[in-house]
């Protein structure tokens, strides 16, 4: 892998701890920023470095470092909210894959993907969440519980991170590519 790959896994890795540390603190899953980085790290770096800078991310808070919403070491797997971070590298891999593979460049194209990302990150948090509640925590949610705490009192304010990283990623995408060197590759300025 480049330095300059490296350093771009580093930095969105980085940046998806700074979203875990601006948090609104909701019953069992707090409301978080690290969805924006999710989104930027796959649309901006692409399926492949995408996916390495959440699984970077996971690694370093496993070790014990404090980078998520509520702190870190290995114990983290055994939290309700564990299973977003899983989605975070696979919805970064799928975002990735969707706008690079498909060169999307319209903001319906890249927000549609975004949501998809957003999909993948709610099927396997709320998944985990009803399962680390029930055999975990001994704690057990009804599947009704799980939707409203895990995914319907979030969801309203990462459809509006979604609308702002679609932005985001539209304005700054042509200078990332061209930084990264995949202007090559054919994608074409995004367009509205
Ligand atoms: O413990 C962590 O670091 C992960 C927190 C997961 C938060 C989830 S991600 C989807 C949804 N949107 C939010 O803002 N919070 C939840």
């Amino acid at each position: 892998m480049k330095v300059k790959n490296i350093s771009f896994v580093a930095m969105f890795a980085a940046l998806t701890a700074i979203g875990a540390f601006i948090k609104i603190p909701i019953p069992y899953i707090p409301f978080t920023l690290q969805i924006v980085a999710v989104y930027l790290s796959g649309a901006l770096l692409g399926a492949r470095l995408g996916f390495f800078s959440q699984l970077c991310y996971i690694a370093i808070g496993l070790v014990g470092v404090p980078v998520f919403a509520d702190g870190g070491g290995f114990t983290y797997v055994l939290k309700p909210s564990f299973g977003y971070l899983l989605g975070y590298a696979i919805a970064a891999f799928v975002g990735g894959l969707l706008i690079h593979r498909y060169r999307y460049t319209s903001f319906r194209a890249i927000f549609l993907s975004n949501l998809f990302s957003l999909f993948i990150v709610y099927l396997i948090g709320c998944a985990w969440l009803y399962m680390a509640m029930k055999w975990l925590l001994q704690a057990p949610l009804s599947a009704k519980q799980v939707i409203v705490t895990g995914f319907l009192l979030p969801v309203p304010g990462d459809l509006i991170l979604c609308l702002f990283s679609t932005l985001l990623i539209m304005k700054i995408s042509p200078q990332i590519n061209r930084y990264l060197g995949k202007e090559n590759k054919k994608w074409a300025k995004p367009s509205l």
